[in-house]
């Protein structure tokens, strides 16, 4: 039997992919969560390839890279996409996903309290228009596949992604930021209530990230 073994930070960040990905698909893994001083420890081994965070290792080979970890995983275990082309549009998607990530960086942040700043002001100059952008794509997708997934007729790695990111915001940010886009409300709440990933989410640690 293949073993897996997730290694990131007690929060749900970047780890959380794989993490869903496991629980969708009901395979064991070893979900190893570090503190700050561990991970100080951890990156002196020089085990993480890019000296980051979250780690696959498989059988004891390590992989980096959170979309790389979870584009692998969703492959052995189906949820990649029906087809290559179905696959593409997926890494379309997390692709764009990375550049809304990006842009909204400067007010996450400062949200979430790495940096300092003004996050009203950020709210309304950054994140906002990210949103309004990104979400537009996401959500022009959403409709093209007509079936309630991001893409095709079935779940891939990218709904669980994009609907916890979503899920995140609707606790923290509130549901007025979805008034244009309902439908990706929607897609979170019906992603999310997935009897595996439901369960997940009941018996995960509870964290703030
Ligand atoms: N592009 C990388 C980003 C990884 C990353 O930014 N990791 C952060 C935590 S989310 C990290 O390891 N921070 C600790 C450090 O850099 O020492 C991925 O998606 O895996």
């Amino acid at each position: 039997m293949v073993s897996y073994k997730l290694t990131y930070f007690d929060g749900r960040g970047a780890g959380e992919i794989c993490r869903q990905i496991f629980a969708f698909a009901e395979k064991k893994y070893e979900d190893n969560r570090l503190s700050d001083e561990e991970w100080a420890k951890f990156k002196a081994t020089g085990k993480a390839p890019y000296n980051q965070l979250p780690l696959l290792e498989v059988d004891g080979k390590p992989l980096a890279q959170s979309h790389a970890m979870a584009r692998y995983l969703a492959r052995e275990f189906g949820i990649n996409g029906k087809t290559h082309w179905e696959e593409a549009q997926v890494n379309s998607l997390a692709d764009q996903f990375k550049d809304y990530y990006s842009e909204a960086r400067p007010y996450l942040a400062v949200k979430l309290g790495y940096t300092e700043g003004d996050a009203d002001e950020l709210y309304k100059t950054v994140y906002l228009p990210a949103f309004k952008k990104h979400y537009g794509f996401l959500s022009n997708a959403l409709k093209a596949s007509g079936k309630g997934f991001m893409v095709g007729d079935s779940l891939t790695w990218i709904d669980l992604l994009v609907a916890q990111h979503s899920a995140d915001l609707l606790a923290r940010e509130g549901e007025g930021l979805f008034k244009d886009v309902p439908e990706m409300k929607t897609h979170s709440q019906d992603i999310q209530a997935i009897p595996q990933i439901k369960k997940w989410i009941e018996k995960r640690p509870v964290s703030d990230w």
